[in-house]
């Protein structure tokens, strides 16, 4: 794996993620490229990992047995248009754009493009990353493992055969640290109006969710049953998982979902 030449299009924070699981997971940093236009993002990434920085697309997908296409998807067409010539034969493209379809990739880069879509999450940056992955007609077993080797220093990968479901992934994991993200900054809030210090509210709220996470990684129990052994009847979490019900939790994570998965779809039409 260590000697995969890597080439990322795009260095902004899905990339750095990306790449400081690589790096953390043993990847030399001397065989991964970024090609990134903005001079702070690239200076930020030869300081931080050790890459090969360039401003060139061309340049950077040259040489690279894998690419992984990290732009936005309102840039992608361009940038497809940019590597179609650039290619080495062989090499396999890996894009992580929300709602890029793999008809799409396939129109930009053409017949002989080795072609995987993925959707990672920032936590990858860690190593503790989860990446849906679906490969297009007359990828190899071999460039599966490929991808496969790429992704899961990031973290942990699962494959799927039906590529509309990638947009389900995207809104359930892709954006998901987000969610926890906002729920940890909401406790905080709450916590600090109820009378604690920032710092301290921060402190609680973040520790928190590092252990629940931890636990919902490491225990045999779901989610559901954990829920269940923190909750004493008549206390004070079915008092508070009350008040969430009543203020519509459940529709309203059900709802956000369906506006992500609507979200993806539009970016792939746009
Ligand atoms: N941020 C996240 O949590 C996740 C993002 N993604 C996907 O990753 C992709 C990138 O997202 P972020 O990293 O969040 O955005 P970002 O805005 O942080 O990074 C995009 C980078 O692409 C660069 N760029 C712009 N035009 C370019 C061009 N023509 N050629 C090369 N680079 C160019 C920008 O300067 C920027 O640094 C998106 O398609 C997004 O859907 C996927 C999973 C999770
Ligand atoms: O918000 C977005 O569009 C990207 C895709 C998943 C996470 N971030």
């Amino acid at each position: 794996m260590n000697s995969i030449s890597i080439a990322f299009i795009g260095g902004g924070n899905m990339a750095r993620a990306l790449i400081g699981g690589l790096c953390r997971g043993g990847h030399p940093p001397a065989a991964i490229h970024v090609a990134e236009p903005a001079a702070a993002a690239r200076e930020r990434l030869a300081a931080d990992h050790g890459v090969q920085v360039t401003s060139n697309n061309s340049h950077a997908a040259a040489g690279a047995e894998v690419i992984v296409l990290a732009v936005k998807p309102q840039v992608m067409d361009g940038v497809l248009r940019e590597l179609r010539s650039a290619l080495q034969p062989g090499a396999l493209v890996i894009s992580v754009a929300a709602g890029v379809t793999l008809a799409s990739l396939r129109r930009g880069l053409g017949d002989a493009a080795r072609l995987v879509r993925a959707m990672p999450n920032t936590p990858a940056l860690f190593g503790a990353g989860m990446t849906g992955l679906v490969a297009a007609d007359g990828v190899e077993p071999d460039d599966r493992a490929r991808a496969d080797r790429v992704l899961e220093s990031a973290g942990e990968t699962v494959w799927l055969d039906d590529e509309a479901l990638m947009d389900v992934v995207t809104a359930v994991s892709g954006s998901g640290p987000a969610y926890f993200f906002a729920l940890a900054e909401q406790l905080a809030l709450a916590g600090e109006r109820a009378g604690l210090a920032p710092a301290v509210a921060a402190k609680l709220a973040r520790q928190t969710a590092f252990g629940a996470g931890t636990m919902l990684s490491r225990a045999e129990q779901s989610a559901g049953q954990l829920r269940e052994q923190v909750t004493s009847p008549g206390g004070t979490t079915e008092a508070a998982l009350t008040a969430l019900s009543a203020g519509g939790f459940e529709d309203l994570i059900e709802q956000a979902v369906s506006a992500a998965v609507r979200r993806g779809r539009e970016l792939g039409e746009d």
